[in-house]
């Protein structure tokens, strides 16, 4: 019996793009999403390592009454503290590696999605993905999301996507696109378009091609 790695596209894309409404849909088609933000919780929930390692180094102020990371006070914590922020990650996102990692190889079905917002951030670590997708929308799109979304100001929703890379470097890594502009309803079919190929892509990785 050989042994198969399994065929991995990374789902990518700004803030309020729509990876959401996109990973839904590829999920809906029997494909497993494995998503980073769901990983980075994960790894600090009561009992984990990864919340035992944070109290050694910042105290248990960060905890809550129950016992979890209080995710504000953190928040407060490392804000404006660079050293601050480098040592949470230092605990948490090796964590949040091997958490992907470990789903990629539980996986089973014909390819996986692991879904990552900071994708391009954090390349030199994703290097060993099959295929990059970028879901991509205007940034006027984007901006009006997230303002109805989290219900906040055109200055501070405009603050949220400038930390991110810019769209044009997320681009040059994508192998494809999904466009998100206009009605939530036009993803359906580019959904199925793109999961086709995927199969497609994947049945040749399968058979060395
Ligand atoms: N094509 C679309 N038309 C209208 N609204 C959309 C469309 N795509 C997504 N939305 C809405 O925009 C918001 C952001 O979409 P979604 O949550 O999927 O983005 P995301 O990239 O996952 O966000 P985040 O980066 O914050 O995790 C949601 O409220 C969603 O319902």
């Amino acid at each position: 019996m050989s042994m198969r790695s399994p065929y991995v596209v990374a789902l990518t894309g700004g803030i309020a793009s729509g990876k959401s409404a996109v990973t839904r849909r590829f999920e809906a088609h029997g494909i497993g999403v494995y998503d980073a933000d769901v990983a980075a919780r994960e790894v600090v929930k009561p009992g984990s390592e990864g919340l035992a390692e944070i109290v050694r180094h910042f105290g248990p102020a960060v905890l809550d009454a129950s016992g979890a990371l209080d995710r504000a006070s953190m928040r407060q914590r490392v804000f404006g503290d660079d050293d601050a922020r480098k040592a949470l990650e230092a605990i948490t996102h090796p964590r949040v590696r091997q958490w992907l990692r470990q789903h990629v190889e539980a996986d089973r079905g014909p390819y996986c999605m692991l879904a990552i917002p900071l994708l391009v951030e954090n390349w030199d670590h994703y290097r060993w993905v099959d295929r990059v997708l970028v879901v991509d929308a205007p940034v006027a799109d984007q901006l009006e999301r997230l303002m109805k979304r989290d219900n906040i100001d055109a200055a501070l929703a405009q603050r949220m996507i400038e930390r991110q890379a810019a769209r044009e470097h997320r681009l040059a890594h994508a192998h494809d696109v999904i466009e998100n502009a206009g009605d939530e309803s036009e993803l359906d079919d580019r959904v199925e378009r793109l999961h086709r190929r995927y199969l497609a892509l994947a049945d040749s990785h399968r058979s060395g091609g």
